[in-house]
């Protein structure tokens, strides 16, 4: 029985991927992605849903409809769904106690619910109206070890898919080029390399879409493509590799196939969903199929963007001519871009004066997923940097002082720090995973250390090594740790200067051992420092009240005789009277005849201030206070 490829059936039947994947999900058919194959019988079974209409989700028996039936849904509905909560209905929720007898829960609960309901119908309204959004193109960059063909690749993409007439006008290198492709245009960042890459996410944007890895079929992994997977894997960007050099004798496409499965990479051909294309920079053979590719994975991360929504973009390179003046690339990202525009960028801002696109084309504007050359920055940006408009020149300078503003409290802030409760809990939505970066001088102490370090993880803490490499640290290891928070740990390797100086100015912690168990020792210091504290209450003392002063300002003061142990300004304080507790709260304050002290010891009469007016002589109070105790 003969198999077919899922997106090649879906281009058949005319019908998007997506509705293919949700006819497949519904039929309870397994595939990892669309270009798993399916069988022949299966796609007979497909047709006849399709010939059948709306019977797909009846026939389902799960009531499960499709995404164009849920589009379709959507759109003859009100834009806003019917179960929406209005914020007065939220409002009114804690009010209405009926529905809370009725339905078993509390006012509360109904409040929380309600608001939980508008929260969700929110999240629905958002999804709903983006999906209204058009398409945009994909923007792609290209990452791999050297001499593996990323510049090749590019070359020759940008030789047979620009238009030959706009091929001419390409004069100089503008940092991106659009690429007409059977299944619509793609855009190529032109700076090979995941340096490139990470350098713009480090600055908070995220400008690539989709990653190519390329690999060289004579070479298999080499020390820089697992350095480029883990850059794509931390930006989350989904990733196609390119088995490169095809035509030659030696090429061994296979084996770095099989190369990829020993860092969790499965190609699909060994059932996994990792997608490879056999391409040749040199002879193009290939590259159709790997355009098809991106331009699939495009379709399932369903890229859009409002061109009329407001302009947002990123400063993808800039230099300076020494005729024109600053001239910087742009990558569009929402909205539309047009001459005369005031950007901002940074603490900068400037004026569009003139703009071009990649093929060197004069333009007066641009939508989403366009690189852009524009004239008219005073100072050159950095790439990375993000770019907003502005209506006129005032609003630009009002931007620029507010931005001034807010770095100076900033800066400010970091001089005294302040605990938040994040600072304290962590962050709350955020699992507490250790990012760690490893270098070590050979594959056998790698391996051993991961193997190590597997055993380290507990449900609390997971270890992410994001990058396990051979070889000293890079300036690449230190900016991808930057944008994710890791921390870089070497084994035998030392750092240079410069990767020493790159981290230090960055705040991440490089650490370098000559003995595997040091550096077990800190990975547990880093577990330990992401363990939710646990504490414990302990007792420290009991007093007797002997007499109540009476003290306008203060309250109440409980003149008392430390019985036991010690009481201390601000521990737990439980008040007992015969056998009931009448009290439960803080030491207020704490006073030795008239001056305030921070703790008192037994056999000593003390004035308790309890922040409660209700004491008595005769009361019995029981300090406590809660200690973190070792896990
Ligand atoms: N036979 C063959 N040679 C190729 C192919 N692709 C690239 N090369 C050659 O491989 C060498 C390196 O190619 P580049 O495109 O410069 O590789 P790169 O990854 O951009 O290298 P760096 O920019 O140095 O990181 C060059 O000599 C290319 O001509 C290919 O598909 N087949």
């Amino acid at each position: 029985m003969s198999k077919v490829r899922i997106y090649t059936i879906a281009k058949e039947l005319g019908i998007d991927n997506a509705e293919m994947l949700s006819i497949l999900d519904d039929l309870g058919v397994s595939y990892k992605s669309v270009s798993s194959t399916i069988e022949e019988d299966t796609v007979e079974l497909i047709k006849g849903i399709i010939a059948e209409g709306g019977s797909r989700a009846a026939q389902s028996g799960a009531g499960a409809s499709t995404e164009a039936e849920a589009a379709q849904t959507s759109q003859t509905q009100t834009p806003q769904p019917q179960t929406q909560v209005q914020p007065e209905q939220v409002a009114q929720a804690p009010a209405t106690a009926a529905p809370a007898a009725d339905s078993g829960m509390t006012a509360e609960e109904l409040a929380e619910l309600a608001a939980l309901e508008a929260e969700e119908a929110a999240e629905q309204a958002a999804t709903a109206a983006r999906a209204e959004l058009p398409h945009r193109a994909p923007v792609v960059t290209i990452m791999g070890h050297v001499d593996h063909g990323k510049t090749s690749l590019l070359d020759y993409i940008r030789s047979s898919k620009v238009a030959a007439k706009e091929a001419g006008g390409i004069t100089q290198h503008v940092g991106a080029f659009e690429a007409q492709t059977s299944r619509g245009k793609v855009v190529f960042i032109d700076t090979p390399g995941h340096e490139a890459f990470t350098t713009i996410r480090a600055r908070g944007a995220n400008v690539a879409d989709i990653a190519i890895i390329v690999i060289a079929a004579d070479d298999s992994l080499m020390p820089q493509t697992r350095e480029a997977i883990a850059h794509a894997q931390a930006a989350g960007v989904p990733m196609l590799v390119a088995i490169n050099k095809v035509d030659l004798p030696q090429a061994d496409p296979e084996r770095v196939k099989a190369d990829l499965t020993t860092i969790n990479l499965v190609p699909e051909d060994y059932g996994g969903d990792v997608i490879t294309v056999p391409v040749s920079a040199r002879t193009g053979e290939g590259v159709e199929d790997l355009l098809e590719y991106i331009s699939l994975t495009a379709e399932l991360e369903d890229l859009r963007a409002d061109p009329k929504g407001k302009f947002g973009g990123v400063i993808i390179e800039s230099r300076v001519d020494k005729q024109a003046g600053v001239l910087a690339t742009v990558m569009v990202q929402e909205g539309t871009l047009k001459v005369g525009d005031f950007l901002v960028v940074g603490e900068n801002y400037g004026k569009v004066k003139a703009m071009t696109d990649s093929a060197g084309k004069r333009i007066k504007d641009a939508g989403p997923s366009t690189p852009v050359q524009i004239l008219g920055f005073s100072e050159a940006p950095s790439s990375g940097e993000l770019v907003a408009s502005a209506s006129n020149e005032h609003e630009a300078r009002e931007l620029v002082a507010q931005r001034q503003e807010q770095r100076r409290d900033e800066e400010e802030a970091r001089k005294k720090p302040r605990l938040s409760l994040d600072d304290i809990l962590g962050p709350l939505s955020e699992a507490h995973t250790v990012n760690l970066i490893l270098r070590a001088d050979t594959q056998g102490s790698l391996e051993a250390i991961q193997g190590i370090l597997a055993k380290k993880e507990t449900d609390d803490v997971k270890l992410n090594v994001m990058l396990a490499g051979i070889g000293a640290p890079t300036e690449g290891d230190v900016l991808l740790a930057s944008t994710a928070d890791a921390t870089i740990l070497c084994f035998s390797v030392v750092p240079s200067g410069a990767v020493k100086k790159a981290a230090e100015n960055k705040e991440i912690d490089l650490k370098s051992y000559r003995i595997i168990y040091e550096m077990i020792d800190e990975v547990d210091r880093l577990i330990k420092g992401n363990l939710e504290p646990v504490y414990e209450e302990q007792y420290l003392g009991r007093a007797e009240v002997r007499m109540v002063i009476r003290h306008p300002k203060t309250g109440n003061i409980a003149g008392s005789y430390v019985t036991d142990g010690l009481f201390k300004r601000g521990a737990k304080a439980r008040v007992t009277r015969g056998k009931e507790v009448v009290f439960e709260g803080t030491v207020a304050g704490l006073k030795r005849f008239k001056d305030d002290v921070r703790e008192v010891r037994q056999g000593l009469e003390c004035g308790i201030n309890l922040d409660w007016d209700e004491v008595q002589e005769g009361d019995v109070i029981e300090a406590s206070e809660m200690v973190e105790v070792e896990q």
